[in-house]
């Protein structure tokens, strides 16, 4: 409708940026190793696709798991929340190394953020055990081993989705 204010995506209405580099998101999951050693053994890591799989390559390579399953929640289509989709469900394997419930299971990914995509998943898992290198504070309850927590109104810019670019001075006309 004319005149209506065009609507925000959610990485707009967040406003500060929190750009990750490799080595940072590198150290960060090794960090969270450190915490989730002295809470396991797990019997298996479930990535939260797509943003998951990396930190539980990292994870489960440090603690040497070597059962990895995945869940695939699609939500964000790029940075506007939609209505969550399952597009593929926790194998019937994983289910019976955590006993139905998910006990022993390690569900990692890379942040919460409302929380809706973790809500989703402890539900179907509700005794695993869950990890996130980041966490907002709506999405933090959820999680239960975390490493760095970003206020509500960042935008965390993960190293897949980013690349070098060219970034003007602070003050004009000093390129
Ligand atoms: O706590 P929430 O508000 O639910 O948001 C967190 C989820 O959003 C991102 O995934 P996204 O849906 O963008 O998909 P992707 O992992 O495939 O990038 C992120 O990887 C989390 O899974
Ligand atoms: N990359 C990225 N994806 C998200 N999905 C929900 N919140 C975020 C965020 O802060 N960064
Ligand atoms: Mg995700």
């Amino acid at each position: 409708m004319a005149g209506e204010a065009p609507e925000l995506s959610a990485q707009e209405r967040a406003g500060r940026a929190f750009p990750v580099s490799w080595d940072q998101f590198h150290r960060d999951c090794r960090a969270l190793t450190w915490r989730l050693n002295e809470v396991g053994p797990f019997h298996a890591v479930i990535a939260i696709t797509r943003g998951g799989l990396v930190p539980a390559a990292i994870v489960a390579r440090e603690l040497g798991v070597r059962v990895i399953d995945t869940v695939c929640i699609a939500s964000y289509d790029h940075d506007k929340q939609g209505e969550l989709q399952v597009l593929k469900g926790i194998s019937e394997q994983a289910m019976k190394l955590g006993g139905g419930t998910g006990k022993g299971l390690l569900i990692v990914d890379d942040l919460v953020d409302t929380g809706k995509t973790g809500r989703m998943v402890r539900k179907m898992l509700p005794d695993a055990h869950f990890a996130t290198v980041y966490a907002k504070p709506m999405g933090r309850p959820l999680v239960d081993t975390f490493i760095t927590e970003v206020s509500q109104d960042t935008w965390i810019f993960f190293p897949w989705d980013t690349a070098l670019s060219y970034h003007p001075p602070l003050r004009d006309g000093a390129a």
